[in-house]
């Protein structure tokens, strides 16, 4: 049996998201685990996934960099304080900023390997920095200020 992903920790009623909730029947449900101090998610691109025929969508590379950065940072919080992720009180990120640069073009085709390092941790906020590589190229590189869901997110 594989490792949980940090995902598997979700509860359901934020088990929704088209990145990462492993309730979204048409979404990518990516599943992200460390591996050593980087977190690692292995996703393989779609035909509808297509930019220009043959290279993937810049679009599915920015919702790979966001899923996969947001779930580092509620790892990452677990983590410094030494506790496991099904432990309460529950960490859960949102995306503040997401910031992509497209270095080359990416293949489609081939698995992707999006890796992340916890560049800072200040308060409710944490900040990823996060490749995408094709065949052992990078080919974007993205940053994520990931802020601490606050009750009553979405209220107005
Ligand atoms: C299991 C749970 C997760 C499952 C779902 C994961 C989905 C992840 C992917 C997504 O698509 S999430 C959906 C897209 N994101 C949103 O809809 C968020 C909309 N924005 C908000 O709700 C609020 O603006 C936000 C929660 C991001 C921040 O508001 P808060 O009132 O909670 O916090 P605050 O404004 O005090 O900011 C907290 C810190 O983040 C910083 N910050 C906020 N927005 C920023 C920004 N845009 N750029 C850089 N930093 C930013 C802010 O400066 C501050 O840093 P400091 O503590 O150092 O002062």
């Amino acid at each position: 049996m594989p490792e949980p992903a940090f995902q598997d920790y979700y509860p359901e009623n934020v088990s929704h998201c088209y990145g990462c909730g492993s309730l979204n029947a048409l979404g990518l449900r990516i599943r992200t685990r460390w591996e050593g101090d980087e977190s690692v998610t292995r996703f393989t691109p779609r035909p509808e996934h297509t930019a220009i025929p043959g290279f993937v969508y810049g679009g599915l590379l920015a919702s790979l960099v966001d899923c996969h950065s947001t779930g580092t940072a509620a790892a990452a919080m677990y983590r410094q304080e030494g506790r496991a992720m099904d432990t309460l009180p529950a960490y859960r990120f949102v995306t503040a900023s997401l910031h992509v640069d497209y270095l080359a073009p990416t293949p489609l085709g081939v698995e992707l390997e999006v890796r992340g390092r916890v560049k800072r941790i200040e308060g409710r906020k944490v900040v990823v920095e996060a490749t995408v590589s094709a065949l052992g190229k990078v080919t974007a590189r993205g940053e994520v200020v990931a802020a601490q869901m606050r009750e009553g997110f979405g209220q107005v």
